[in-house]
């Protein structure tokens, strides 16, 4: 079952178009990503689907209801975390969250057991008393996620939920993420981080310009951009083998020095490509190969390559 449907969801701010036509569905329970680079449109398409902004054109559902005629429905089941803090810095952890109970309609009781509860379990309850302006970032992010997930929302918006956060935030507001998805909700979130979206997204919707390159699971993704091949050489050697690959259609991705005076290069390829034909014409042309292997492309290399082709074209 999807939870969210758009079909043709399109804003325009004077003419230019920044979300264009957008058709996609997330299923019940899921984590959709959407990817993009900086100005892709993710931050809009989260807008209009959490009804903070209305489509120009085009119409999106989330549980059945319309986000624009059911606006008020929609708002009553979701939560959203959008890039900039909601909480108020010169009150307390606890104080916020209150807060929040309260606006989302608890009597006063309630809702301040509620957000100790909440604290003491998203590991805030040492903080739960002091000022949110004297929280780290880490812990003000979590705070931030905690306000819009007082009530458990059927679906949570989260708008780049782990920008500028160190390795162990992040992985805070992972287990965080998965907890909710434990507990039946379904997740949106945008980001930068493709291993963000490699290890939380049951599926990624890439956006570039505004549109939809591409979308399904992360090996659904990978398995559309091609293969990727790894091979060792020589560093003197390595101009003459780039551009002897090229030939076969290889993009270079990435290098990294193996030892002194060797590197790995990493190509990209539509089509797995066949080893002989490449290994007799590196040999053919006296490069020395140390090692050669097929695998399949990252993340990484999809989303380079999808996003550089739209924009290419
Ligand atoms: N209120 C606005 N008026 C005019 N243009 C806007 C407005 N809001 C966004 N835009 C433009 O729309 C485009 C898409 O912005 P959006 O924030 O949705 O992208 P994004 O993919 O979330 O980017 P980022 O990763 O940088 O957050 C950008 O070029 C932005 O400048």
């Amino acid at each position: 079952m999807n939870v969210i449907e758009t079909e043709g969801l399109t804003r325009r701010y004077g003419d230019r178009t920044v979300v264009d036509g957008l058709d996609f569905r997330v299923r019940k329970g899921s984590v959709h990503a959407l990817l993009g680079p900086n100005g892709s449109g993710k931050t809009t398409t989260v807008r209009m689907l959490s009804t903070l902004l209305r489509p120009t054109s085009g119409q999106a559902r989330v549980l059945g209801f319309d986000t624009v005629v059911d606006a008020v429905r929609v708002r009553q089941r979701i939560g959203s975390v959008g890039q900039f803090h909601s909480v108020d810095p010169r009150l307390t952890g606890a104080e916020n969250l209150t807060m929040f109970a309260r606006l989302s309609g608890m009597r006063a009781r309630v809702a301040r057991r509620h957000a100790r509860d909440l604290l003491e379990r998203f590991d805030l309850a040492d903080a739960a008393d002091q000022r949110v302006q004297n929280y780290s970032g880490g812990m003000r992010r979590r705070l931030d996620i905690l306000a819009g997930t007082v009530v458990r929302p059927a679906v949570l918006f989260l708008d780049e939920p782990t920008t500028g956060l160190d390795p162990r935030s992040r992985n805070d507001i992972f287990g965080y993420i998965l907890n909710f998805v434990a507990a039946g909700t379904t997740v949106v979130l945008t980001t930068q981080y493709l291993d963000e979206a490699e290890r939380l997204a049951d599926a990624i919707t890439i956006l570039d310009g505004g549109r939809t390159v591409a979308t399904g699971t992360p090996a659904e993704i990978t398995a559309a951009v091609g293969a990727g091949l790894d091979l060792v050489v020589t560093s003197a050697d390595r101009g003459r083998a780039v551009e002897l690959l090229t030939g076969f259609g290889a993009r270079e991705v990435g290098s990294t020095a193996v030892q002194e005076d060797s590197i790995r290069l990493s190509f990209g390829l539509d089509e797995e490509p066949e080893l002989l034909p490449i290994l007799r014409a590196l040999d053919a042309d006296g490069i020395d190969v140390h090692d050669i292997g097929r695998r399949r492309a990252s993340l990484d290399e999809a989303f380079l390559a999808l996003t550089e082709r739209t924009t290419a074209s």
